[in-house]
């Protein structure tokens, strides 16, 4: 095996055929004359919004309110935050057109691929930036530990002369030197659900969530965010058994009612490494963070043992169908249902 650079892939070394593939397909130079057929047309250039439908183009901030975690009972913590070490950053251009830095974690308690999406430049990942023995300049450049932007001929992580804004500086700027951070971050701590923001399903509102947070977050007022984008499926139960639970719940049960009849909690979810990210994002001390959720679990749980990130304000997460009065966002008795209980069996303060 050929000596590899510490960023290569142990599993996909460079194929031998892929380099005279590229020249024969001339994939670098393609350009069609004519658009090609519709059956060659990747998904990325159909619909571009996700299963939640899009969100009404308001350009308003988001309005919040004041939170005081102390009056609050304390859930169940753990004492310790787990470790977490971004792996691998790049940036990724949205059919919003917004941009967003894709953060992949890696962490002490499981080996899942727990996610931060980052809007906003300024914020950067400590773990990210911390220098590793023996790699080079190109290695940094390709796990994403690069101040400003790639471009092809950049040689330096730390500076660009293309771009003043590194040029003087050796370290990133962090979120909380940022002279535009005056509201306090948006954050959102959001869980995975294949079905609603993949499978286009209608029983609950998670796709509509997710848009609705990026696009808080992209807004040309905003002081940008972070959507942590945990692996914990079906309030953490997994997709097999969530399965279950929707079969239950075409059976008459609630979506509590499902759970409980699965013997898994109503939420068997925690807040612990969403934390331990918020923290390695520079999202922690009395700056505080706008949190955009309805769940009062949530809201306490997210700041830690030691209240090492502080909630200053929670963001409600309106269903769209009920902010816009039914002209857009998901309809049906089944999203009803799920909201209702949310509110009634779980406490979520949907106004
Ligand atoms: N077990 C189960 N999980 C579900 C069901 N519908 C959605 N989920 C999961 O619920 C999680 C989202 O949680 P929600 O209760 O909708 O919202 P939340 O995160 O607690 O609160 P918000 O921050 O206000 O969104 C995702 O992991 C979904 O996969 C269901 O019927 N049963």
């Amino acid at each position: 095996m050929p000596e590899l650079p510490s960023h290569a892939s142990p599993f996909y070394p460079p194929h031998p055929l892929s380099a005279s593939l590229v020249s024969k397909l001339d994939l670098n130079n393609a350009r069609s004359e004519s658009p090609p057929p519709g059956t060659l047309l990747s998904p990325a250039f159909t619909p571009p919004s996700t299963p939640g439908t899009d969100t009404p183009a308001l350009l308003r901030e988001p309005k919040s309110i004041p939170v005081d975690t102390t009056l609050q009972k304390s859930p169940k913590l753990l004492d310790r935050l787990p470790e977490v070490n971004c792996v691998v950053r790049a940036r990724i251009p949205t059919v919003t057109g917004a941009e967003m830095f894709l953060h992949l974690y890696q962490n002490s308690e499981d080996n899942k691929e727990h996610l931060a999406i980052v809007f906003g430049r300024h914020i950067h990942s400590r773990s990210m930036y911390a220098p590793q023995p023996g790699e080079t300049e190109k290695d940094r450049m390709t796990r994403g530990a690069y101040v400003g932007r790639l471009h092809p001929g950049r040689t330096s992580s730390r500076f660009d002369p293309q771009d003043p804004e590194t040029s003087t500086t050796s370290a990133p700027p962090s979120i909380s030197s940022s002279a535009s951070a005056l509201a306090a971050p948006l954050a959102r701590i959001h869980s995975e659900c294949y079905t609603g923001e993949t499978a286009w399903s209608a029983r609950c509102d998670c796709g509509e969530q997710l848009d609705e947070a990026a696009r808080l977050m992209s807004l040309p007022s905003s002081t940008g965010g972070v959507i942590v984008y945990l692996r914990q499926e079906g309030r953490g139960i997994g997709l097999g058994e969530k399965l279950k639970a929707y079969n239950l719940q075409d059976l008459g049960s609630d979506t509590v009612e499902a759970n409980l009849l699965l013997r898994h909690p109503a939420d068997a979810r925690s807040y612990g490494l969403a934390t331990a990210i918020l923290l390695d994002l520079g999202f922690g001390g009395d700056a505080g963070i706008r949190l955009l959720t309805n769940n009062p679990d949530k809201v306490r749980a997210v700041e830690g043992p030691n209240r090492e990130v502080v909630v200053k304000e929670r963001v409600p997460m309106i269903p769209l169908a009920w902010k816009t009065g039914g002209r857009k966002g998901i309809h049906g008795t089944e999203i009803e249902e799920y909201l209702r209980t949310k509110i009634g069996k779980m406490g979520h303060m949907i106004e």
